[in-house]
């Protein structure tokens, strides 16, 4: 029951449309966002989220088009990622978009770790299924989750290509200078212990976007986008291929996020197990659930670190001085590896929102060529913008991410490609 047109279909009947539709989904670790989108002019048709998954209190948010009514919600448990992909399905049934729809081109499907293998958007099968499941131990929190959603999409709609768009494909251009640890060449081969880089497919919508807003070929142009959301993570794009980023084997190293610790030095976990009676699963908990922002003052919403800095809590003012001086770190570092530095992009929940972060993390980098302009940054904004004062000499801007955007793009390129 192809939608295809049929070869054999008289030129003066209609044709049927051609399937235009992608439906992404983006599944986390304790939740699911999705987004269907009508490929053929961009436009969404309905997006929505399922938050707090396996608690009592889930949360299920669903926004239709504007022209198909108002945004719904409803809390109640929801047990599972596969309940949520049901939850998502009657929703969407409900708008009359159901999955059923034979306007359907493909499902995508954020996948976090696929480790050296994915360089490119693939349609999976059962040896990509395989390989996304051997790399759950470096992606634990992420590629079940990812894995579920694949299964249960498939199980819905089996006679549609299900494609899987991977965090780390846009790093696979890093060089090995950067990507190798110092470490004994034969142990880390064995183990395929090398820097992998997350958030990939954020990385490359920004470095593009920003390019764009700077009138240029991303070709033309050098980018640090520094990915700020709960996880966070900075890259250094140089002609539009990643040459460096922060997060590595896992999504642990680098930046201080909401819960991650970002870089230590590796013996505080020998000392930890040693000293401290840890378990090395104690550990792992301890490092990416109660550490970072949350681990500092016991906050991890940087509105909420923001109120209690202006009243004064030096624990929150601790903590985000922290947050802000390993960020100077790694723009620094990246000028380095760069050389020459067009923009510093920020995005995701922190960096598109928090104009006080964006403000210090370049305050004090003027010698760099980096400089904010208050009345900018201050300002309210949507789309991409620059907050650099006019004639400055590396531009400074707020790029909004779209992972779920370019997860579509990527998406209906690949089924709509000649085979
Ligand atoms: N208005 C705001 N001001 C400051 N921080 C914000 C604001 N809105 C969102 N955030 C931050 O963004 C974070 C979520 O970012 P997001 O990119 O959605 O993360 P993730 O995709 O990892 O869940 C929140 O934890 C919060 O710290
Ligand atoms: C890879 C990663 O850290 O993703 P997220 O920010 O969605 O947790
Ligand atoms: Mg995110």
């Amino acid at each position: 029951m192809s939608p295809h047109p049929s070869p054999a279909t008289p030129s003066d009947e209609p044709r049927p449309a051609p399937p235009s539709r992608v439906l992404v989904l983006n599944s986390g670790s304790s939740s699911v966002k999705y987004r269907l989108l009508e490929m053929s002019d961009g436009s969404r048709l309905a997006s929505g989220l399922v938050e707090r998954i396996g608690e009592r209190t889930s949360l299920v948010r669903h926004t239709p088009s504007a022209s198909r009514g108002e945004p719904r919600e409803r809390t109640g448990p929801v047990a599972d990622h596969e309940a949520a992909l049901k939850a998502m399905a009657e929703e969407l049934d409900a708008d009359g978009l159901g999955l059923d729809s034979p306007a359907l081109a493909a499902i995508g499907h954020r996948v976090v770790h696929g480790g050296m293998h994915f360089t490119e958007p693939t349609v999976v099968d059962e040896a990509v299924l395989a390989e996304i499941e051997r790399l759950i131990p470096v992606a634990p929190l992420h590629n079940p989750a990812n894995l579920t959603g694949i299964r249960t999409a498939t199980a819905l709609r089996p006679d549609l290509p299900q494609v899987a768009v991977f965090d780390t494909s846009f790093h696979t251009t890093m060089p090995e200078s950067a990507a190798r640890y110092a470490i004994d060449v034969r142990t880390a081969d064995e183990h395929r212990v090398r820097r992998y880089g997350f958030h990939g497919t954020s990385h490359a919508y920004v470095s593009r976007e920003t390019a764009r807003l700077l009138g240029k070929a991303p070709e033309d142009v050098n980018v640090i986008v520094l990915h700020l959301g709960n996880g966070a993570s900075a890259s250094a794009v140089r002609g539009g291929r990643c040459v460096d980023t922060s997060m590595g084997l896992t999504p642990l190293e680098g930046l201080v996020m909401g819960t991650r610790s970002g870089d230590v030095d590796p013996a505080v976990i020998f000392h930890l197990t040693r000293v401290g009676g840890m378990s090395v699963d104690e550990i792992d908990t301890l490092l990416n659930k109660k550490s970072g922002l949350v681990g500092l003052c016991g906050d991890n919403d940087m509105r909420e670190i923001r109120r209690r800095v202006d009243a004064g809590d030096e624990e929150a003012k601790l903590a985000f001085d922290i947050y802000i001086h390993r960020l100077k770190k790694y723009i620094g570092a990246y000028y380095a590896v760069l050389g020459r530095v067009d923009a510093v992009a920020f995005t995701a929940g922190v960096g598109e929102n928090a104009a006080p972060v964006r403000e210090a993390a370049v305050a004090g980098l003027a010698g760099l060529g980096l400089e904010v302009d208050a009345g900018r940054n201050g300002a309210r904004g949507t789309g991409p913008r620059l907050i650099s004062p006019d004639g400055a000499r590396v531009a400074v801007a707020v790029v909004p991410t779209d992972e779920e955007m370019e997860i579509a793009t990527q998406t209906y390129a690949l089924v709509r490609k000649p085979n």
